[in-house]
């Protein structure tokens, strides 16, 4: 079987080359393909079956599980897209950002499961990232002025971001407390299934922390107690920006307080918002911009800009930049109110060497630079990011519990 692994900047059109391999109407090299039928696997067709699931009340991939879609973790998501594909039998299998999201038990599994099935399907790899190539495919190739050509190097390169300072706030937000947030022996379940027990955490002023576990243990529970999306909090004790749960806080004050990113925030910009009023949405917190921006916040995002060394793409609609310019546009949006706390959340995914480098830079600028707590939430380790301290939940049969490092 005559398997492909592609590694792709974030500047090709990988959208397009996925369209021409299901459509049976793959170039050159690929024409091969053509006579099998093709399935995808990526974020996108775990979106398609939520979407689904929605609609429909079912999404007709999560027959062997008694939970739904939606409410499993991503991690989970993506385990049971690849099993449902791989019963299929495809002839074919499109692999996008395949270990996005994954924790490393998962991807040993999912490289073994891959080559099980490469013995009856033809996979075809993309990947942002060389350290993902699959090891048993051979065929490893990348894009070089619009054609394939033999991979270069096995090691992704190194880049540097502008050393310009952050932008100074418009505005300082005044704050009872310097304690942001605290859980003090939270635990939470579903369906009476314990996911975490006897949480201790303690966030505080300026702090740059890394919220670290594998797929399902919980962190995306934690962050939306945190923002105020998620009411397993009440009744217990936990405190953010000083008031307890539940305590007739209102969910927008704490909102007003947090820059939040996340990927799956790109999608709602698809509107023709251009970048400089998509970075100033971040003072209004709105997902583009809907009211008139003073000249101050005007200059402030033209300053970001600068940081990100975009100022010539003020204009351009967020939706035609690069992704790799996108995620560093959201970054600033998140940002530009100086909020006492950001979160991100896997801000990496599906991102190419150079782009994750300059995203973990900037990361690393704004928590030494500015008085915002920095909560960067991913399962892995990431080289380069330099967090003060990590709380790392490790799973237990009786639901994760919580560690701290540093
Ligand atoms: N509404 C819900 N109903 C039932 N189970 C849920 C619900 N929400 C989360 N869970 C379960 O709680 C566990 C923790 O999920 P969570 O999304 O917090 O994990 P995570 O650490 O963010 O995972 P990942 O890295 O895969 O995104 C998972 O096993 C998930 O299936």
């Amino acid at each position: 079987m005559q398997h492909y692994a592609i590694f792709l900047s974030n500047t090709f059109n990988k959208q397009n080359f996925i369209q021409q391999l299901l459509d049976k109407k793959a170039p050159g090299l690929f024409a091969s393909f053509n006579s099998s039928d093709a399935v995808l696997f990526s974020a996108y067709t775990v979106q398609q079956y939520l979407l689904e699931e929605d609609i429909h009340g079912y999404s007709g991939i999560e027959a062997t599980r008694k939970q739904t879609l939606r409410s499993m973790s991503s991690g989970e998501q993506k385990k049971v897209l690849l099993q449902h594909l791989l019963s299929l039998k495809p002839g074919v299998l499109i692999l996008d950002n395949v270990f996005d999201n994954l924790d490393t038990a998962a991807q040993t599994s999912f490289k073994e499961e891959l080559k099980l099935a490469g013995a009856h399907t033809l996979l075809i790899q993309l990947t942002h990232r060389k350290r993902d190539l699959l090891p048993f495919i051979e065929n490893r190739l990348m894009v070089s002025a619009g054609e394939f050509v033999p991979l270069e190097g096995n090691t992704d390169d190194e880049i540097h971001v502008d050393d310009a300072p952050v932008p100074s706030p418009l505005h300082h937000y005044k704050l009872s407390t310097t304690e942001l947030v605290r859980f003090t022996d939270v635990h939470v379940s579903y369906d009476s299934r314990q996911v975490l027990q006897q949480i201790n955490w303690r966030i505080n002023a300026g702090e740059f922390w890394q919220l670290k576990g594998p797929n399902g243990s919980g962190k995306t529970t934690l962050l939306t107690m945190i923002t105020g999306d998620n009411v397993k909090g009440y009744g217990q004790q936990l405190y953010i920006f000083g008031r307890k749960k539940g305590s007739g806080e209102s969910v927008w004050d704490i909102k007003d307080k947090i820059g939040y990113l996340t990927p799956a925030m790109t999608d709602l910009f698809s509107t023709r918002h251009t970048l400089l009023h998509m970075i100033v949405s971040g003072f209004v917190d709105s997902i583009g911009l809907y009211t008139i921006p003073s000249d101050m916040q005007l200059r402030s995002a033209y300053e970001w800009l600068q940081l990100l060394q975009l100022q010539h793409k003020a204009n351009t609609a967020f939706s035609k930049l690069t992704q790799g310019e996108q995620r560093l546009a959201l970054v600033a949006r998140a940002m530009v109110k100086h909020p006492p706390l950001l979160i991100l959340d896997e801000p990496l995914m599906g991102l190419d060497a150079t782009n994750t480098e300059k995203i973990i830079q900037l990361i690393n600028k704004l928590a030494a630079e500015t008085s915002t707590a920095v909560l960067y939430v991913s399962h892995q380790t990431e080289k380069g990011l330099q967090p003060q301290k990590v709380f790392e939940l490790l799973k237990t049969e009786n639901g994760s519990i919580g560690t701290i490092h540093g």
